[in-house]
């Protein structure tokens, strides 16, 4: 990790501004992606994952914006607002235009990969000839060239008989073929950073495990450089390097992904990780995390995560943390947006409990199974599906 990142995000921002409010979907969120590293960025769903996925591309659509931050992609800053005389954000004479982000970054450069792949395809087109086309406009190839890479692709992506398939509509695949004709798609430009938002989600588990599969076996081959978006910590240990939890529209946790499993330093991200099914525990016994995630519209005051925090403490209430260095992963920093952790000098070990907890002392999570996140009343569970 001594070489400059492949993409470098600093301080991201962006905004929806609806009749109801503002939406904070990503409100000031760092990471890197290195070279031929494939980065997680996990959460549950509303965290912000897709906002930050569109708008490293430059997708964000109006009502939204991007109203802060940088972002650099092999040196060269693509994205960058900073404020303007009137006080609103405004692009950066040194990022590029829309234009720009469009013919030189997507696509070419950074292609992603969506969860539902009939919105990507077009169901009245032949599979291959989208993807012959596609390859036509983005690469110059004559049609007939292009024709051959197409299927070359559609073998690389595991299709069997892909002469055959070549012809076939979207609706003649099965789910799990039609995301490898997508990846064979996002592959096609020979893009140095694929973004996958949440890939898998709609494909059954063995089909997923031969997709993982598949991006892992392609990013080892090309080197590519991938971000997985998911809310399934189980998928990101099987693939990625490293891994950035968000919660609210902010990373909480960031670190290289054995040390996030071994030495997890925040509260979220190890209740993500109780709610991982295990083969040792009955559905019965799954702690699932209790509570919906607020609206980003009306964050909660200090740590976004203290209503459901099973940690919390009054200092939590006020204190809002960024992310810190908490501790040494073989000389890569790890990360953590909490103040329990001493590089936070609030006096958390001084602040009360925020509810009193029963027979005092807060129990362990696995001993009141279901209550332990449950049992803040401010904790509002009348919308939004919170069984995740
Ligand atoms: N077009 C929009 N207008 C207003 N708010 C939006 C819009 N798109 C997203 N948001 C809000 O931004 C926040 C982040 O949404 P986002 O889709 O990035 O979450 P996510 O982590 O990708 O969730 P999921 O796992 O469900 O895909 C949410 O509060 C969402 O309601
Ligand atoms: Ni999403």
């Amino acid at each position: 990790m001594h070489s400059d990142p492949l993409l470098r995000v600093e301080n991201l921002t962006t905004q929806f501004f609806t009749e109801a409010g503002t939406v904070r979907a990503v409100d000031g969120i760092s990471f890197e992606v290195h070279e031929g590293e494939i980065v997680g960025l996990v959460g549950e769903s509303g965290a912000g994952k897709s906002v930050a996925s569109m708008s490293l591309m430059g997708l964000v659509e109006s009502p939204g914006e991007i109203v802060a931050g940088e972002i650099s992609y092999k040196g060269e800053t693509i994205i960058a607002v900073e404020e303007g005389p009137d006080g609103q954000p405004r692009r950066r004479d040194d990022a590029l235009s829309n234009e720009e982000l469009r013919t030189r970054i997507r696509g070419n450069e950074i292609a992603v990969i969506f969860q539902d792949p009939m919105e990507s395809l077009n169901p009245v087109f032949t599979v291959g000839g989208q993807l012959r086309e596609f390859i036509e406009r983005n690469r110059g190839l004559e049609a007939d060239e292009a024709r051959e890479e197409a299927i070359e692709m559609l073998r690389e992506v595991g299709l069997p008989d892909p002469e055959q398939r070549y012809e076939e509509y979207p609706h003649q695949f099965s789910g799990g073929m039609r995301q490898r004709v997508l990846i064979a798609m996002a592959l096609a430009c020979e893009p140095s950073l694929i973004i996958a938002d949440e890939p898998t989600t709609a494909l059954d588990v063995t089909v997923e495990g031969q997709i993982i599969d598949l991006v892992d076996d392609l990013q080892e081959k090309y080197g590519t450089s991938v971000i997985w978006v998911t809310h399934d910590l189980g998928v990101v240990a099987e693939i990625c390097d490293r891994v950035n939890v968000m919660y609210l529209g902010e990373i909480v946790e960031q670190a290289p992904v054995d040390e996030l499993f071994y030495d997890t330093n925040h509260p979220y991200t190890n209740a993500l990780l109780n709610s991982i099914p295990r083969p040792d525990r009955t559905v019965a016994q799954l702690e699932t995390i209790e509570g919906v995630m607020p609206e980003a519209i009306d964050p909660p005051s200090g740590c976004r995560f203290h209503p459901r925090c099973p940690d919390a403490r009054a200092v939590c209430e006020r204190v809002h943390p960024e992310t810190r260095v908490v501790a040494d992963a073989d000389g890569e920093p790890h990360r953590a947006a909490c103040v329990k952790h001493d590089a936070f000098d609030v006096d958390y070990d001084g602040s009360p409990p925020l509810e009193a907890a029963d027979e005092g002392g807060r129990s362990e999570p696995s001993e009141t199974p279901g209550s332990e996140l449950a049992a803040n009343p401010t904790v509002d569970d009348s919308g939004g599906d919170g069984n995740e």
